[in-house]
């Protein structure tokens, strides 16, 4: 299985006899630009040849462990502004080469990861706890650095009190937790700078340098910032403080815009600075485990394939919902809405990976490839395909929950949706005519983010009598669960044992807390570790965020300049009952309603 095994994450170790990621081919210990592959090793065990993506003048062979010989030649007129993905500068003296002139090689090199906007809540929620569980993992290079980036004025010392607040160990692997976690912080520092200020990042290029002491740098920023200042903090870091020896790639934080327009101004003006192969635009529902699996389930099980079409399936659900609202963020969600927050994004990319055909194989442009044409063969959204909420107070058990609108930073007349269901259509061969359907909502009755597959009847069933009037009861239902308490089941009708003939809906469940003992990681995990090894199939590729938007726009702009009022349900509900008349529309049940779910 692919997972975050520790052995997979070792390579990176110096008794490895050479680093995937980080590897330095030497070339007669002049000056010169070479190129460096990028496919993590974890995804490659028995791939063996591969030619370098970024950089047409080298080709690369990746031997049966993982070791990588790569054959150079220069690169000539390099754009010297333009971070160059995967180009190396190298004066080292060490050089092997075996006799065909492939050099090997060696972990000379250094990852230094920057998070930009490191005093604020995603960096100490998410991103900090992260890299420890990395670095738990083994999974981070031998040498790496960790810098902390923001305006507060910060020390070493209290950036690691700051960080050291949200760590925490594995459940199953407490052993040395504590003095792991000191040997993590040792390794983290701060630099305080504003994010339009290029002397500012300068010195923490200087300071970088100190840290990566002659290595070959290779160099990740994580835009951990509110977005009307990413295109400032890429400018700065990419003149004054990216790498000049190894590659310098930056994972940018969604919203990426708020629709086409916006979007792809944002696309340009980043691409001002980088190339495309150095954006990592993070979903980090991609980086959910059950997302994750969700084409082992499909591409490697004989039993569903077949089944993946129209003639099978009745309708498909996406289903986000969350048992608090929006306090603390509502400055931002007002701007952006759930349709933005939640559907435009986390789910339509799930709704890809569900619908696409098989790629031609894992590497990152295969699949999203697949993506793409997914996306650019759907309809785009209409009104009447759509209903939207916002949650009111609500008062339970002598506890008062607020309205949306009492949120200070609110405005106390905003229509912004703070619940959405919609009815999609992917108009190919085939899922010509199944609903696929979303539902998105804050401050709802449960957590929870699940795929509901639907199937249909049973033709001419021979025990339809058996179920009684309501046949829809006795159709197929597999169920993902993505969280909380990740699951796969698949709901049958099955003999309740006796004598007599009474059929009843049962689960085949494969429940991963009984299954497996390990601990599922976190999405920032994969992601960064992805992000780390030059992995991109988990990142969203400009044109597919343009699909994206293509599909939202028309109808985000309908609702805005319509003043779509949302229809009110209380905080804790179930949301709007529109979304039942929707559902109904299309024949459909929400699967997240019955008893037995
Ligand atoms: N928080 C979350 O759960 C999620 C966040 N995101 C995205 O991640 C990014 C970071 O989110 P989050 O950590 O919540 O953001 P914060 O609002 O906490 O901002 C991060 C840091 O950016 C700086 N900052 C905040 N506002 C401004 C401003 N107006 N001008 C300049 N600097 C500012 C602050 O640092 P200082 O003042 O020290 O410079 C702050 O600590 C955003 O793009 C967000 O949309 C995405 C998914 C979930
Ligand atoms: O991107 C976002 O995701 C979170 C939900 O993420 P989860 O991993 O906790 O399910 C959501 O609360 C937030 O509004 C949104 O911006």
């Amino acid at each position: 299985m692919a997972s975050l095994s520790s052995t997979n994450c070792r390579a990176y170790s110096s008794t490895s006899s050479s680093s995937y990621a980080a590897s330095s081919s030497v070339h007669h210990g002049h000056h010169q630009r070479l190129a460096v592959s990028s496919v993590p090793k974890r995804f490659l065990r028995n791939k063996i040849s591969l030619q370098s993506q970024s950089n047409p003048f080298s080709t690369g062979v990746r031997m049966q462990d993982g070791a990588v010989a790569t054959k150079v030649t220069p690169v000539e007129n390099e754009t010297p502004l333009k971070l160059k993905e995967g180009l190396l500068s190298v004066t080292s003296s060490e050089e092997s080469k075996d006799a065909a002139g492939f050099e090997f090689s060696e972990d000379k090199s250094t990852v230094s990861i920057t998070v930009v906007g490191a005093s604020g809540d995603l960096a100490k929620k998410k991103i900090f706890p992260a890299l420890f569980a990395l670095y738990y993992e083994d999974c981070l290079p031998e040498h790496f650095t960790v810098y902390g980036y923001a305006r507060s004025k910060m020390t070493d010392a209290e950036l690691r009190t700051m960080v050291s607040r949200t760590l925490t160990c594995r459940i199953d692997k407490r052993e040395n937790c504590g003095e792991k976690m000191d040997q993590f912080l040792k390794r983290c520092f701060y630099h305080s700078g504003q994010y339009d200020s290029e002397e500012n990042f300068a010195e923490l290029d200087k300071k970088l340098r100190e840290h990566e002491g002659g290595r070959v740098s290779n160099r990740l920023f994580y835009l951990s910032i509110p977005p009307n200042i990413f295109i400032n903090a890429v400018k700065c870091a990419s003149l004054s403080a990216s790498s000049s020896s190894g590659w310098t790639r930056v994972i940018v934080e969604k919203p990426f815009g708020r629709d086409s327009e916006s979007s792809a101004a944002l696309t340009r003006s980043l691409k001002q600075y980088l190339e495309e192969d150095q954006i990592f635009r993070i979903d980090h529902y991609l980086g959910k485990e059950l997302v994750e699996n969700l084409s082992v389930l499909r591409f490697s099980n004989l039993i569903f394939e077949p089944l993946w079409s129209r003639q099978y399936i009745r309708n498909v659900q996406f289903i986000f919902s969350e048992d608090f609202g929006t306090e603390g963020r509502g400055g931002y969600f007002d701007n952006y809405g759930i349709i933005r927050d939640i559907m435009q994004n986390h789910l339509l990319q799930i709704l890809a990976l569900f619908a696409m055909e098989t790629p031609v194989s894992l590497d990152a442009e295969d699949i999203r490839n697949e993506k793409v044409k997914v996306l650019r063969s759907m309809r785009p959204l209409e009104l009447e395909n759509v209903v939207i909420g916002q949650y009111k107070s609500h008062t339970k058990g002598g506890v008062t929950y607020p309205a949306y609108t009492d949120d200070k930073t609110v405005p106390k007349d905003s229509l912004t949706p703070t619940f959405a269901a919609a009815a999609l259509f992917i108009d190919n061969a085939r899922w010509d005519g199944v609903p696929f359907l979303m539902k998105a909502g804050k401050a709802l009755h449960t957590k929870r983010a699940e795929i509901r597959v639907q199937f249909r009847h049973v033709p001419g069933n021979l025990y339809n009598r058996n179920f009684g009037t309501d046949l829809d009861r006795a159709t197929n239902e597999l169920v993902i669960r993505v969280q909380p308490d990740e699951a796969i089941y698949l709901k049958i009708n099955n003999k309740v044992p006796g004598l007599g003939m009474r059929l009843d809906r049962s689960n085949l469940n494969l429940h991963y807390a009984a299954r497996y003992s390990k601990e599922i990681p976190d999405a920032y995990e994969r992601l960064l570790l992805d992000a780390i090894e030059g992995e991109r199939r988990l990142f969203i590729r400009s044109d597919e965020l343009n699909a994206a938007w293509a599909l939202f726009t028309p109808l985000l702009k309908e609702l805005e300049e319509k003043k779509i009022i949302p229809e009110c349900y209380p905080y804790g509900s179930r949301g709007p009952v529109g979304a039942h008349y929707l559902a109904a529309r299309y024949n459909v049940r929400w699967g997240d309603l019955g008893l037995e779910q």
